[in-house]
């Protein structure tokens, strides 16, 4: 049974459920519940501090969890990141009171407050800034006014929290975050499990697919044919079938969401009608 590592608090927790549950997982029905047995698919979900998954898996007591890339790399820990999940997307920066600094050149012998002390030890190391990093639980914007550091690093994606702390950020982002499924470095090939992480893989692949693309359909005249799937040219290549009338094809792609009004614009410019797009639930690429 593949053992599965789930947010059960915070940013991650919600959307991590929501993506489990569209791959057809069965998800807790309660916020308290630890731990719950999906005997149809033959998967074990451990609801675990985001903090603390990355721990876990590197353990190897768990075969794969789902966290935030800058929760994996804080942690140290010997897990790998092998599929980004597009949520919880998110900056981890530098920020101070405004003017006060440019660039973590400017962090000589100053204290810096974040949650994240092996991030930005890290970076600190790397451009051989020696500074002082004090460990936070959270609320850390507030550590500047309250005396606490001169400088904090936190997790940034509105920028709202810092802004209602009359703070800026500076200098380039120390990195992007977002959702990442990781397992123990070195675990590929060597598992029985193997073949069964692929095959969470692919469904959480599908949920992704799903989420971005769309199927188009619609109907052309034979002449128009290579400029319309110019505009749609699939995955793989588009369907193409006759059509009772002759001189006309109907033509079936997927294109991406974000694009589909602009397409349809299009090929309604050259000649092409019926344009339709329907929601993708599943696939399998
Ligand atoms: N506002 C946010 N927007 C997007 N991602 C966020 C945000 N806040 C935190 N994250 C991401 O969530 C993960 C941290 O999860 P964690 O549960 O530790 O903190 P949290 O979401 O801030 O929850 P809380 O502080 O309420 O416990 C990190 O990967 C971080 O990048
Ligand atoms: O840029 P923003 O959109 O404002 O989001 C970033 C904020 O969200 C998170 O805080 P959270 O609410 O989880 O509180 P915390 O600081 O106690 O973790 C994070 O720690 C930042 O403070
Ligand atoms: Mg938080």
């Amino acid at each position: 049974m593949l053992r599965i590592a789930v947010p059960n608090k915070g940013s991650l927790s919600g959307p991590a459920g929501e993506m489990l549950h569209e791959a057809g997982y069965q998800q807790r029905r309660e916020s308290k519940e630890l731990r719950i047995v999906d005997p149809v698919n033959d998967v074990e979900f451990f609801y675990l501090r985001p903090r603390d998954i990355a721990i876990y898996v590197s353990s190897g007591q768990l075969d794969i969890g789902i966290t935030g890339r800058d929760l994996l790399i804080d942690s140290g820990a010997d897990a790998e990141e092998i599929l980004p999940l597009g949520f919880a997307r998110s900056t981890f920066r530098f920020a101070s009171k405004p003017g006060e600094a440019n660039g973590v050149e400017d962090l000589k012998g100053k204290t810096v407050a974040t949650s994240y002390e092996g991030i930005v030890a890290g970076h600190l190391a790397d451009h051989g800034i020696d500074a002082s990093v004090v460990h936070l639980d959270g609320a850390v914007e507030t550590a500047i006014e309250l005396g606490v550091a001169e400088v904090i690093a936190d997790v940034v994606e509105t920028g709202t929290s810092l802004r209602n702390a009359g703070l800026e950020v500076f200098g380039e982002p120390i990195m992007k975050s977002e959702a990442v499924v990781i397992r123990r470095t070195g675990a590929d090939g060597e598992e029985a499990a193997e073949s069964k992480v692929q095959q969470f893989l692919r469904r959480l692949q599908g949920v992704l697919v799903a989420r971005t693309y769309v199927m188009m359909d619609y109907d052309c005249r034979v002449e128009q044919l290579e400029k319309a799937v110019a505009l749609t040219p699939g995955l793989e290549s588009p369907t193409v079938s006759p059509l009772h009338n002759e001189g006309w094809v109907a033509v079936r792609a997927m294109v991406p969401a974000k694009e589909a009004q602009r397409i349809m614009d299009d090929l309604y410019d050259i000649g092409a009608r019926a344009i339709l797009t329907t929601a993708i639930h599943a696939c399998r690429l």
